[in-house]
């Protein structure tokens, strides 16, 4: 015997085996916890139990006719449901390997969790045990179709369960009983229960009854033909329309259907009656096997298309454990991109078939629209006449533009274009503002769809180059009250410069550099920092100082910037600029700092002072003369 050998030996000696234990309070706890997102999915469990055992039995005799009923007795904490199929049903055997093994499934045909795709719905052998949320007891009597005797089966969230055989034979199918756990009365009340399983079975094949208080609902009309073929649904529109109301809770006046090549995955994409905030919930709901899967699925479609809440259907995507969510893999995301192929196609039909329905989506759907048009230049070609765009003309469509056959220039920031604006649309000059999200890619795009005009950037330096300058005699005239004005500002970084430009009521125009809006953007941090902060940003602060200096232009052309260098004593100049800088500051919407807002109050006062001093005798006038 060799050593190697004798070694093996020896370990198997002192080795002991055991098995893993299950904690299934413990397990329970998890699910309900961190895996489901509300007690109430214990319904839609059942139902897709049950519906998994009405397609087990069809696969052994196609002619059988499967149907599903929902019973509630008692009320409250006495109220007990009760969910019956006509399905498979199990054998004691099966009883013991599926029922009772956790993450046992008979539905996996024994290979892969994530790879194998079957026709049935659960695949985890997890989803019972959520019935624990509600009920301290699952009782389920079954008959297999194979036939056999009836079985009891009575499992508790200890871990622990019972067999009974029946004495008397049960027709094939099963029973689950559900008594009602203190405070769960909710998940049992009639009503909740009719909406939850409209909510989880509308699309299911199979007929589900509700019987409670004495009467019986039917839950499900049959599954309406344009669903399954989404192009037939154009022929239906108020019933398409009728029952995305009834899904979604929505009225609705509009929608596009939706198809995938494989023709395994399709729905209704319903067209929202409101604009929606680029990050506002998407909220698609999603039918795996016809049962409902999420209610807020995001990732089915994609990001662009956030004007639409969709009823989508599938057999081919995979479910995570909690059944709420997909997995994010290769076949999701050519779903994903052939549902917004199928959008996008409709999209461009309607510009040729439809042009008015496609305006009325795009003046809804601005955000959404111009998010595809950023990434679809052909899309962008087909629509951008009718997008709009903020600029020095208003708010206007960019057709209306293009009409006007002028240059177009852009800012990138909405900084830049708030300090360009009114004298830019003074010179007649067409700004566009590309500061809103899209809204450069799209003047990029413009380029390229029209090659052969001129778009150019702006910056504000460029536009103050347009100004007219004042006059060698002006200059020498007003050379002491320029000197004061532009003395005033210079605790701000500010110079002034006496311009005439238009239009005459602009009695001020601010212009920032790069580097005094990094300036400000630094003294605007260090006012609200800790002093280590502070001192850090005031270092880097001083780097800028040298070239931080914005530029106020003053108006000469308006009647008011006139009076104050013609007439006003220094004092009343020296005021009547600081006013006017703080001014243009708030006009750009920009910050002010503290020296700024000081200014700012003790303008008021003095004007208010002035103002009244203005009104009064002489004689009372005089006590007030050295107020500030
Ligand atoms: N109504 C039913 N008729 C026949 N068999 C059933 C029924 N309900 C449960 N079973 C059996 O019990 C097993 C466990 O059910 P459970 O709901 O825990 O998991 P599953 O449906 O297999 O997977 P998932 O966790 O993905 O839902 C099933 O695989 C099935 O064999």
């Amino acid at each position: 015997m060799s050593q190697n050998q004798n070694q093996n030996e020896n370990q198997n000696l002192s080795q002991d085996n055991y098995r893993f234990q299950v904690n299934l309070s413990g397990m329970i706890d998890i699910l309900s916890n961190h895996l489901y997102s509300s007690p109430r999915v214990f319904l839609r469990e059942l139902l897709q139990n049950a519906v998994d055992a009405v397609t087990a039995r069809k696969q052994m005799d196609d002619g059988y006719e499967g149907r599903i009923s929902v019973e509630v007795t008692g009320s409250g904490s006495t109220a007990t449901l009760m969910i019956e199929d006509n399905g498979i049903g199990l054998t004691e055997e099966d009883v013991h390997e599926f029922l009772a093994m956790i993450g046992q499934s008979s539905k996996r045909g024994g290979k892969g969790l994530l790879t194998e795709e079957t026709s049935f719905i659960g695949r985890f052998g997890i989803g019972l045990l959520s019935c624990f949320m509600v009920s301290d007891e699952i009782v389920m009597l079954t008959q297999s179709a194979k036939g056999g005797l009836s079985l009891e089966w009575r499992g508790k969230p200890d871990g622990t369960y019972s067999i009974r055989r029946l004495d008397t034979r049960m027709s094939p199918g099963t029973r689950v009983y559900l008594r009602c756990k203190p405070g769960c009365e909710v998940y049992f009340d009639p009503m909740n229960l009719q909406n939850w399983l409209y909510n989880y079975g509308a699309l299911l094949p199979y007929p589900i009854t509700l019987h409670a208080e004495g009467l019986s609902r039917t839950i499900n009309v049959m599954r309406p033909d344009w669903l399954i073929n989404p192009e037939l649904a154009r022929g239906k529109r108020d019933e398409a329309l009728r029952f995305g109301e009834r899904l979604l809770g929505e009225r609705f006046h509009d929608f596009i259907p939706l198809f995938t090549s494989s023709g395994r995955t399709g729905g209704i994409a319903y067209v929202l009656p409101q604009a929606v905030n680029l990050n506002s919930k998407k909220a698609h709901r999603v039918y795996l096997k016809n049962m409902l899967v999420s209610e807020s699925a995001e990732n089915i479609l994609p990001d662009w298309a956030f004007f639409v809440k969709c009823v989508v259907w599938t057999d081919e995507l995979q479910p995570t454990a909690s059944r709420e969510h997909f997995y994010e893999n290769e076949k999701l995301e050519t779903v994903r991109e052939q549902l917004g192929e199928s959008l996008r196609r409709e999209l461009m039909r309607m510009a040729e078939v439809d042009p008015d329905r496609l305006q009325h989506i795009i003046r809804l759907h601005t955000l959404s629209m111009k998010a595809l048009a950023a990434e679809d230049l052909d899309f962008f070609r087909i629509i951008h006449r009718w997008l709009s765009f903020e600029s020095s003309f208003g708010r206007r469509q960019l057709g209306e533009l293009l009409d006007e056959g002028r240059d177009i220039y852009f800012t990138l920031t909405l900084d830049e274009f708030r300090q360009i604006t009114h004298v830019a649309s003074a010179q007649s000059l067409l700004v566009v503002n590309g500061g809103y999200i899209y809204d450069a890619e799209l003047i990029d795009g413009l380029a390229q769809v029209y090659p052969d005009m001129n778009i150019a950037r702006l910056l504000p330096e460029d536009v103050s180059m347009a100004f007219t300058d004042i006059t060698r005699e002006e200059r020498l005239q007003y050379y002491e009250n320029i000197r004061h004005a532009d003395a005033a500002l210079q605790r701000f970084r500010c110079q002034v410069e006496l311009k005439r430009f238009k239009p005459v009521e602009l009695p001020s125009l601010f212009t920032l550099s790069k580097e005094s809006s990094e300036l400000r953007s630094l003294e605007a941090a260090e006012q609200v920092s800790s002093s280590e902060l502070s001192s850090i940003l005031n270092t880097l602060g001083s780097a800028y100082k040298e070239a931080a200096y914005s530029t106020l232009y003053l108006n000469l052309d308006n009647p008011v910037v006139s009076r104050i260098f013609s007439s006003a004593e220094s004092s009343m100049l020296v005021a009547a600029v600081e006013m006017l800088y703080v001014n243009a500051l708030m006009m750009g919407h920009y910050p002010m700092n503290r020296q700024e807002m000081a200014a700012l109050n003790l303008g008021i006062l003095r004007f208010i002072d002035w103002g009244l001093s203005a009104g009064t005798p002489q004689t009372e006038r005089k006590d007030n003369d050295d107020g500030f």
